[in-house]
């Protein structure tokens, strides 16, 4: 056992000296960490006319329904409706606007809720199409009487954001 324990002493003492020397300059700017934290830009494709973009995703984002993705290279938001019914209409609608864009959602349903994320894949990145299709959904959800949804603060927000399983289980009237 001893034998074992100066073993491993010896290994380990010339790896706290390196991790010591790296951690006295950090590689990077703490300004520029903490806006990126705070103020995340999109990771718009290639070839988008970035400052329309940039105008174009802020004013969506702005009321915080649409979020930025964790990736920066999508936006993402949680409809709700009073129905399962509507739910399927709703998709349905934006289904046949992305017929006609060419343009596809990630998105998932369970019962009232559906959650949509726009990214475009090639080129990867935010693109103008991203910016349409949200909008288009937007517009669908009001037509509809999509419910309003409590924000989640910072702190709940998951890093894969969407429906968890059971989301559609809660006793009725008790539903956010
Ligand atoms: C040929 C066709 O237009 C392309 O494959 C489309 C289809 N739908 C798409 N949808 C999304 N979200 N991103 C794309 O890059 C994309 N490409």
């Amino acid at each position: 056992m001893p034998t074992v324990l100066s073993r491993g002493s010896q290994i380990l003492r010339p790896l706290h000296r390196a991790s010591f020397k790296q951690s006295r300059s950090p590689p990077f700017c703490w300004k520029q960490l903490l806006s990126m934290s705070t103020n995340p830009e999109p990771l718009f494709s290639e070839g988008e006319d970035h400052e329309q973009l940039s105008n174009d995703a802020a004013a969506l984002l702005a009321d915080g329904e649409w979020t930025l993705s964790h990736d920066r290279k999508g936006i993402e938001r949680r409809f709700q409706f009073k129905t399962f019914n509507k739910t399927w209409e709703f998709m349905n609608l934006v289904a046949a606007d992305c017929k006609k864009m060419k343009h596809h959602p990630e998105w998932s349903n369970i019962y009232n809720k559906a959650h949509i994320r726009w990214t475009t894949h090639s080129p990867i990145g935010l693109s103008a199409k991203d910016i349409h299709m949200a909008r288009v959904c937007n517009a669908h959800a009001e037509t509809l009487g999509a419910l309003p949804i409590p924000q989640e603060t910072e702190a709940g927000s998951s890093a894969t954001p969407g429906l968890e399983a059971g989301d559609c289980c809660v006793p009725k009237g008790t539903n956010p």
